[in-house]
């Protein structure tokens, strides 16, 4: 059996590789910086995400792109969304003509509107039927430990998505497949954006009924984008769409919710981000995702509020009124 290639080693590529190698899977994690790479080879854990977890035998680091991609039967990518299109563009010399290749980002690019597999089919120069989109409540750190979760691997070609799902079933990780990618891509792409309102409701001490209503009403708005996208409705009902929208709004550990709450506190964008470090998707993606919703009318009344309070500095006070005293409508 050839390796499983991850390229990126923050913290989901590197508990993502920890699931590759404890369902047996030789790995090599591609690390930007050498000094992670390093790390990994020489501890056998990720000193700078995960330093209390050690790694399977089977993984190995490198910072040198091709040595990881290089015979990988399963190239999984692991990057922020807004610079895989750029790091696709350096990788397409190394890829396999059959590699498959699993999308793990949760965003939409900035400027094109563009889900993450149709940047990889773009970019990568690749057929669809080669892209499986892995996408569920996920939250890295839980994984990383060994704590139970499920994940949804989604292709349109089952053969493909079968072999991902293959690839990460551990006693610990129970991978669904489903042939709906637009609805996987949207569930995990929107979730971040409600997240974040989840976040400032929280830290605003706003009560629980309004956390239910934004869940409620995210997942309403997700639905609405996914249908005029072609997604099949159900989807959103799944892993990928409530799943994730609940554990990421219920989790401590979720940067999109903890991003919200730092601006509920009254934090400037620039505060979050720098607090916060790691990719927080939500923050770039409202603003892709409400392009998006407007080019295909459709109304994501939350999404736009949220990225108001993100890049056009209103009050999150205010951004709730305007959500409160919309016009009354049938559910
Ligand atoms: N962390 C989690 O729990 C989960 C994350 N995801 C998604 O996975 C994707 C990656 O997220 P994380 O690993 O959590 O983020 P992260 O912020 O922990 O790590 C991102 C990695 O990308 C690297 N990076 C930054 N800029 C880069 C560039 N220009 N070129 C190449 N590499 C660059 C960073 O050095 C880092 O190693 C995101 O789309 C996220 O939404 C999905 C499920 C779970
Ligand atoms: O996607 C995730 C869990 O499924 C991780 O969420 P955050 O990016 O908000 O940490």
């Amino acid at each position: 059996m050839s390796h499983v290639a991850v390229l990126g080693a923050g913290s989901w590529g590197t508990a993502f590789a920890k699931v590759l190698g404890d369902a047996g899977r030789d790995v090599t994690i591609w690390s930007r910086r050498e000094v992670v790479a390093a790390g990994i080879r020489e501890t056998g854990c990720n000193p700078h995400y995960f330093p209390d977890v050690r790694l399977p035998e089977r993984v190995t680091a490198t910072s040198d792109a091709g040595k990881a991609i290089a015979g990988a039967e399963i190239v999984v990518l692991a990057v922020p969304s807004q610079t895989l299109r750029g790091n696709l563009a350096d990788w397409r010399p190394f890829l396999d003509s059959d590699a498959t290749l699993v999308s793990l980002m949760k965003g939409i690019e900035l400027g094109t509107t563009k889900r993450m597999s149709e940047v990889v089919i773009e970019a990568a120069q690749v057929p669809a039927d080669r892209v499986v989109v892995v996408s569920g409540p996920n939250l890295a750190p839980e994984i990383a430990r060994g704590q139970p979760a499920a994940t949804v691997a989604a292709g349109i070609d089952l053969r493909r998505a079968t072999l991902v799902q293959d690839a990460i079933t551990t006693p610990y990780m129970r991978p669904y497949t489903n042939d709906d990618v637009v609805g996987a891509e949207l569930g995990g792409a929107v979730k971040n954006v409600i997240a974040l309102a989840y976040g400032i409701a929280e830290a605003m001490r706003l009560g629980d009924n309004i956390k239910a209503t934004l869940i409620t009403r995210g997942l309403a708005e997700t639905a609405r984008l996914g249908v005029a996208l072609g997604a099949d409705p159900l989807t959103f009902a799944g892993l990928s769409g409530l799943g994730d929208l609940v554990g990421t709004c219920h989790s401590p550990f979720s940067r999109n919710r903890t991003f919200g709450e730092r601006l509920g506190r009254g934090e400037t964008l620039e505060q979050a981000q720098a607090a916060v470090g790691q990719t927080a998707e939500g923050v770039k993606s409202c603003l892709a995702i409400r392009d998006l919703a407007r080019k295909n009318n459709v109304e994501m009344p939350i999404t736009e509020q949220v990225e108001r309070v993100c890049h056009e500095g209103a009050d999150p006070r205010e951004a709730l009124t305007i959500l409160m005293t919309r016009t009354t409508k049938a559910e």
